[in-house]
């Protein structure tokens, strides 16, 4: 019997795969869910398609979403103003309520619903359950570039992680289970804190020591100033590019997780296209993936 060359063309692809579902069998790979990359109903199945396939061949996937717009949109609902600095959403107690309201409510259990969809099993959790992210207030400053003076900023309940504990996490793999985590964590204090969703899964990647830490967004990476991609870089460049001025807003707090990912544990991050048809896999199982790819060194 002859086989069409379409049959022959699609084994070849799974032959090509094969090295790399070796090399990751039993690895985590964390991937950041932004708010912006969630798109269209299209975009979320492909999403939720492609995290199961990951698990189906042995990945242990763990999503961590954001929701930054579709918070703006309740705040504005609720007549309920709201500014960021460095991309970062500055969190009185009444935006607290409503970030969690919309990211462990809403969008967590979309998403959960959409990988139940396309065959796999998910569990939403934040970081307050199971211990899994204690949070502190944020101490950050800001230097204003007109005056070069530094500023010690206040941005509220906005969190960072401070302690991390990986149990539940471990607990849903191995129970076949894909973990999705709302950025939301719980203080000392005994505060709800709004985590920036890059920093949430940043501090899991280097928690699970994760083969890589995926941040999908609506850029095809990180750009230049004249718009052209930045294929590698190493924190010394991001360094530079950021004294430099050629990343601002949200691309701040995307880098630094980066950084601050493959310094402690995480073995590289990449910031890829999430918009573009099953983004991931592209990133996966090919030898170069689309997007912009930071590691310790070259
Ligand atoms: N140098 C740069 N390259 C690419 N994007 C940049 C750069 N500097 C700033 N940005 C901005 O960062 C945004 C991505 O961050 P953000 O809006 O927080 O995304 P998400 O909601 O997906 O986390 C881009 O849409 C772009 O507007
Ligand atoms: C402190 C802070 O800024 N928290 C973010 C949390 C959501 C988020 O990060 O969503 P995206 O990834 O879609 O931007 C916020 O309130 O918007």
């Amino acid at each position: 019997m002859t086989q069409t060359p379409d049959i022959h063309a699609k084994a070849e692809t799974l032959i090509e795969a094969l090295p790399y579902f070796q090399r990751y069998a039993g690895r985590s790979f964390v991937v950041k869910y932004g708010g912006n990359a969630m798109g269209d109903e299209r975009a979320a199945r492909e999403f939720a398609e492609d995290v199961v396939l990951l698990k189906a061949v042995g990945i242990n996937p763990v999503v961590v979403h954001g929701g930054g717009p579709q918070i703006g949109a309740m705040l504005e609902k609720l007549g309920v103003e709201t500014r960021f600095v460095d991309g970062l959403r500055v969190t009185d107690k009444q935006t607290a309520d409503v970030a969690e309201m919309v990211l462990s409510g809403a969008i967590n259990k979309a998403i959960v619903g959409s990988i139940a969809r396309a065959g796999g099993k998910a569990i939403g959790i934040s970081g307050k359950d199971g211990g899994l992210v204690t949070a502190t207030k944020l101490q950050r400053t800001h230097r204003d570039p007109d005056s070069n003076i530094e500023k010690v900023l206040d941005l509220g309940f906005v969190g960072e992680p401070s302690r991390v504990d990986t149990t539940i996490i471990e607990t849903a793999n191995g129970a076949g289970m894909i973990p999705v985590v709302a950025p939301i964590g719980v203080g000392e204090d005994g505060h709800t804190y709004n985590i920036n969703a890059d920093t949430m899964a940043g501090a899991l990647a280097a928690a699970l020591g994760a083969a890589r830490l995926l941040l999908l967004t609506d850029v095809s990476g990180v750009l230049d100033k004249q718009g052209n991609l930045l294929t590698d870089l190493t924190p010394a460049d991001i360094a530079d590019l950021r004294a430099d001025g050629t990343i601002s807003g949200g691309m701040i707090p995307k880098l630094e997780t980066c950084v601050q990912a493959v310094e402690s544990g995480c073995e590289a991050a990449v910031v890829l296209d999430g918009r573009v048809p099953h983004a991931m896999l592209l990133e996966f199982f090919t030898a170069r993936g689309a997007g912009t790819l930071v590691a310790k060194g070259r």
